[in-house]
């Protein structure tokens, strides 16, 4: 059982390729799948009574394997199946499982629940009666686990089928899939813990990890940590709240384009000048948080754009510009859109985020971190990272402006555009974890600085 953090993000049918490509039959993946979950349940367990739910499919047959295992350790273990197992593999595990096999709709209560329902292969929604009974057993355990996935949602982009009880863990079989982390899906997964079954896959889609960011050194000084220059607008506390990011991310110099007076006094402020941005040791501009969307908005923007800085590009900055424009830019961009300002740049579309997000960072040859409780990383030669979720106490006004000075500091520091904004989505994420619940911006700022210093 280990975390998610850098591992890869198989869809469903990347799932059965790299099964495939591991040359090992499915009957033995089944038992390294049953064995790691056995070996889980025990210490989850604790002890207690365990309830396993076979469904028809691998899934199931998951679930028998672990069933077998548990009970000749000693584990006082039930099984109760919706129907006969469909696949060779799953028939053998249910022959190789020596107890009785109750039936779903009548099958009493244990304090831990195991949903071996259904895993990648679901299809479809659930009947009714077995949703139900799924609901009324896990409202009554103590402790609840599903198998690879709740048994209700799709596999690849984050769908409902139908809703299943929000599960304390979720053991992911061989990779993680897309609904552990794309939401709505995610938020019934729990905790999710990896089980290793030995497959190779490596594809493009990872879970975002912590970076390895280097420490200042004896050679350091204030523009080698690097410079982030930020262009302020009509909402002056937006760009207030990204220089204090920009700094407690790590940025050496924060040069705030604003005679307006303010603290910390560590922030440079200069009154903005069409010629503001004629800097070489500039290491990365942020326009757009509290930019405004009126003519004075539109004359900055088009004038930093002008200059051959590295840009992050959020909020109101998002509206004012076109893919094709982003795609002239000389060095990378990093947009950084919640879904309405994707909307707006991109257009709607119904394939999953991961798709949209990739496809939009080739659209306007930039990185795009398309942000919400399942914020997706793309860049433009077909890297994604898929954050695990942070904190629902974010979607309060503030916290994307402290994620556009995170990301700028690091894209003034960074050579790589998409390590980068990842770096940046990592600290982010990490700081919201170490605010209490009902935090503002400006706190979620201010402990970027104890994010940055456990890297
Ligand atoms: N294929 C393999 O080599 C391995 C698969 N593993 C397990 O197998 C799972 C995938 O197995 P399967 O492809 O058999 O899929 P599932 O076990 O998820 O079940 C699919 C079966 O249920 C039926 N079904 C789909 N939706 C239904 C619905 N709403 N109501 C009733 N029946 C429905 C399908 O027709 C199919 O027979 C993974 O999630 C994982 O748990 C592991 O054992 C590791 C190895
Ligand atoms: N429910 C949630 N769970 C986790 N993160 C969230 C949630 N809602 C919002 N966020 C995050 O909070 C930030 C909000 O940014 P944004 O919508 O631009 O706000 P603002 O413009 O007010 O600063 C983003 O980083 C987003 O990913
Ligand atoms: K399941």
């Amino acid at each position: 059982m280990t975390p998610l953090d850098g591992t890869p993000v198989l869809t469903a049918a990347q799932m059965r390729d790299a099964e495939e490509a591991t040359g090992v039959s499915v009957e033995d993946l089944m038992h390294r799948a049953g064995t790691g979950i056995a070996t889980a349940l025990r210490r989850l367990a604790a002890g207690r009574e365990v309830l396993i739910l076979c469904g028809p499919g691998n899934n199931g047959g998951d679930g028998y394997v672990a069933a077998n295992l548990l009970a000749a350790a000693g584990l006082s273990v039930r099984v109760a199946a919706l129907a006969e197992p469909r696949s060779a593999a799953a028939i053998k595990a249910r022959d190789g499982w020596g107890g009785a096999v109750e039936d779903v709709a009548d099958a009493a209560p244990a304090a831990i629940l195991v949903d071996a329902l259904f895993g990648t292969g679901l299809s479809r929604p659930l009947d009714d009666a077995i949703a139900n009974r799924l609901h009324e057993l896990q409202a009554t355990a103590q402790f609840s686990i599903a198998v690879d996935l709740p048994s209700g949602l799709a596999t690849d982009d984050g769908a409902v089928l139908t809703r299943p009880p929000a599960f304390d863990v979720t053991l992911a079989l061989g990779a993680a899939k897309p609904s552990h982390l794309l939401q709505p899906a995610a938020r019934y997964c729990g905790a999710v813990r990896l089980l290793d079954i030995g497959l190779g896959a490596a594809g493009q889609e990872r879970v975002l990890a912590a970076p390895a960011l280097r420490d200042p050194g004896p050679d350091s000084h204030k523009y080698t940590r690097g410079l982030v220059a930020i262009v302020p607008g009509a909402m002056p506390g937006a760009a207030e709240l990204a220089s204090i990011a920009a700094l407690r991310s790590g940025a050496g110099y924060v040069l705030l384009l604003t005679d307006a007076p303010g603290s910390p006094h560590a922030i440079v402020r200069r009154a903005w000048r069409d010629d503001a941005l004629d800097d070489a040791r500039i290491g990365a501009v942020l326009i757009g948080p509290g930019l405004g969307r009126d003519a004075q908005a539109q004359h900055r923007l088009d004038t930093a754009l002008a200059t051959p800085h590295r840009f992050v590009i959020d909020g109101d900055a998002l509206h004012l510009v076109t893919p094709d424009r982003l795609a002239t830019l000389k060095e990378l961009a990093i947009l950084t859109p919640h879904s309405g300002e994707f909307d707006a740049l991109f257009g709607t579309s119904d394939i999953s985020k991961i798709d949209r997000t990739r496809r939009a960072a080739a659209r306007a040859n930039a990185i795009v971190v398309h942000k919400g409780a399942d914020t997706v990383i793309a860049a433009p030669d077909g890297r994604v990272a898929i954050a695990a979720h942070a904190s629902d106490w974010l979607s309060t006004a503030g916290t994307g402006d402290v994620l556009a000075g995170a990301i700028a500091a690091m894209r003034a520091g960074l050579p790589d555009a998409f390590e980068a904004a990842c770096a940046g989505v990592w600290l982010h994420a990490d700081a919201a974890r170490r605010c209490d619940k009902a935090f503002i911006a400006d706190d979620l700022a201010v402990a970027l600085t104890a994010a940055r210093g456990a890297l």
